[in-house]
């Protein structure tokens, strides 16, 4: 299984991220305002560091994940090709349409989009199979806050709905939405999911400065790593 961790900003940050365990570093970019949106140039440095930190030599480096709000495609997959970064999250309302742009003109960008639940309703589910036929190679499920805010909101997902959400699709899927080390239990048939591809955190990856805390991220990749494990994906 895989663990992403969100909203790297810095050189040491992704030291820590990597020393811990973790598979796909989230760096923002067109997060307007977001405390961790990153400038081109920074996201471009930050996504190198993430391919050459230092890892022990039985494990891969870190995957640089663009997080983006962007909707144009020609800027989300610019700015990702300018980076040399593969995958890309595509977090907010972008409608199929984007993900099929962007799949034609990179074809081997692994695109994750994200599926906003609030309660039980999942406000993609009309376009489910549109998102699925415009080439989307993984789904995020991740809870919308009770104001609406999209992204970090420390809200958790019911089980169940994240089960039934999964059942509605076919592809692997990732699932967010104030996950923790404390939480992993409730998620048991979530993580025995045949296409659970892994967990998405940021809120539990950080203490109370919001800086990340080594320890929290370990023992998040403890508990969450008795998954079962998911055949490769992208
Ligand atoms: O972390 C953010 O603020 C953020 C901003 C914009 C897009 C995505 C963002 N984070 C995503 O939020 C969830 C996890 O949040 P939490 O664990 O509930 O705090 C995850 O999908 C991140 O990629």
């Amino acid at each position: 299984m895989l663990l992403k961790v969100c909203g790297a900003t810095s050189r040491d940050d992704i030291a820590l991220l990597a020393d811990a365990g973790v598979d796909l570093i989230g760096l923002w970019h067109g997060v307007p305002g977001g405390p961790a949106d990153l400038s081109p140039r920074r996201f471009a440095a930050l996504a190198r560091r993430c391919r050459t930190v230092a890892v022990p030599a039985d494990r891969a480096a870190p995957e640089p994940v663009l997080v983006t709000f962007l909707r144009d495609p020609a800027a989300i997959g610019g700015a990702a090709r300018a980076a040399g970064v593969q995958w890309l999250q595509l977090h907010g309302y972008q409608p199929p349409g984007v993900v099929a742009a962007i799949k034609r003109r990179w074809p081997e960008t692994t695109v994750v989009k994200v599926l906003h639940v609030a309660g039980d309703v999942c406000v993609e589910r009309p376009l489910l199979a549109s998102y699925q036929r415009a080439g989307t190679d993984l789904f995020l499920f991740d809870a919308i806050g009770e104001g609406g805010q999209v992204g970090s909101t420390g809200l958790s997902l019911d089980p169940d709905v994240v089960i039934d959400l999964a059942e509605a699709t076919r592809l692997p899927f990732l699932v967010a939405g104030g996950l923790s080390a404390a939480n992993r239990s409730r998620y048991e048939k979530v993580a025995a999911h045949p296409r659970f591809a892994g967990a998405d955190v940021d809120t539990a990856a950080r203490d109370l400065t919001g800086a990340f805390c080594a320890q929290s991220v370990g023992s998040i990749r403890q508990h969450w790593s008795a998954a079962p494990d998911m055949e490769e994906v992208g």
